[in-house]
């Protein structure tokens, strides 16, 4: 099964390293000079600079490519979604799904973006606790593979399982697209404690009761319990709400410290999903019906409407319910 990756930022390359344990893989990347650091010097200095890559990882600029490809890893941030999906050429080959967001706008997940835009391919979804630098280190990552289609989870999980990742399967694309999404937001919020000097059980109860508002979300949503207490919904919670090494975790740190969402954004080239899902994830929980006060600040912050000490202050001053 040959594989095409489809998007060269930090994970999309990650993933292209650990496919290339298992025969040549493409890798597309918007960046020509992405494409020629990797084809001429195997390495990725714009986005995962300092590890070696494998030379069975061929890049290209040219989607049309991909068309040859078995399979094809989709790893283009989440708002990126809908065009680049759009200008791939058709193709029978199942579309694993890598982004962790919501789409702005249409308050869609991944997996409903693709249904509108290649409505042929079958899709999947892999999410889990997977830092890049980690994965493309080889270091031992553990993920969840989602797919309706239990024979082609299958065949896929084959292809795409290496001595030091490992995927589980799990038929609930939408339980393992929420948790991955919802996360990022709940980083942003980790990290504002963390910035705020605000202690390590601040931490703890924004981990607990933000997953707490995940399940809500998920189960308004139609997804599964278990998945969401998973590899792709705890399992990232809690990886990503515990380390600078995260972005959302780091955009939130410099909030707390005082500065402001716009300055942090222009400063960065890479992508932190949840400063673009934030606000859409609160307008689809608020039209379902679901709380999420941890959302809710999370948004106030990052849209400037509220000092700091006033979302915290509000976010103490709820109402004492049962846990
Ligand atoms: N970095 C990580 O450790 C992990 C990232 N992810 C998810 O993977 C997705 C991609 O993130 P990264 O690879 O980290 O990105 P990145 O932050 O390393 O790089 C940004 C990416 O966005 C692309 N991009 C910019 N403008 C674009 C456009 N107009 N059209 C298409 N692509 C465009 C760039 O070419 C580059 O590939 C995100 O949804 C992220 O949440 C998931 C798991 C781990
Ligand atoms: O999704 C990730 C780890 O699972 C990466 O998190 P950040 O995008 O916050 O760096």
């Amino acid at each position: 099964m040959k594989i095409g990756v489809v998007g060269a930022g930090a994970w999309g390359t990650a993933l292209a390293q650990v496919m290339a344990q298992g025969g040549e893989v493409l890798l597309w990347a918007l960046e020509a000079e992405v494409a020629d650091g990797v084809n001429r010097d195997h390495v990725n200095a714009l986005y995962l600079p300092g590890v070696p890559l494998s030379p069975a990882i061929r890049a290209t600029t040219d989607l049309a490519g991909m068309a040859a490809c078995d399979a094809l890893l989709i790893v283009t941030p989440a708002q990126h979604l809908r065009a680049t999906l759009g200008r791939l050429p058709r193709t029978d080959a199942p579309l694993i799904l890598c982004a962790k967001g919501i789409e702005a706008g249409s308050g869609k997940l991944m997996s409903q973006v693709a249904e509108e835009v290649a409505s042929h391919a079958p899709l999947a979804v892999i999410s889990g606790p997977t830092f890049a630098h980690e994965v493309a280190a080889g270091l031992p990552t553990a993920v969840t593979l989602a797919c309706a289609d239990a024979a082609l989870a299958e065949r896929l999980a084959a292809r795409i399982a290496r001595p030091t990742f490992r995927p589980y399967l799990s038929d609930d694309v939408i339980g393992a697209e929420v948790g991955g999404a919802v996360k990022n937001v709940l980083a942003i919020a980790c990290g504002v404690a963390e910035g705020a000097g605000l202690g390590l059980n601040a931490r703890a109860a924004l981990i607990s009761r933000g997953f707490a508002e995940m399940t809500r979300f998920g189960l308004a949503l139609g997804a599964k319990a278990e998945t969401l207490a998973g590899l792709s919904g705890l399992g990232d919670l809690v990886l990503t709400c515990s380390s600078t090494n995260s972005r959302n975790f780091s955009l939130g740190k410099g909030l707390g410290e005082g500065q402001a969402a716009a300055e942090l954004l222009a400063e960065r080239r890479t992508v932190a999903e949840g400063a673009y899902t934030a606000p859409v994830l609160r307008d689809v929980a608020r039209k379902a019906g679901v709380e999420m006060p941890i959302v809710e600040g999370v948004c106030a912050l990052i849209e400037g409407r509220v000092p700091l000490g006033h979302m915290i202050d509000a976010l103490l001053a709820r109402p004492l319910r049962s846990e």
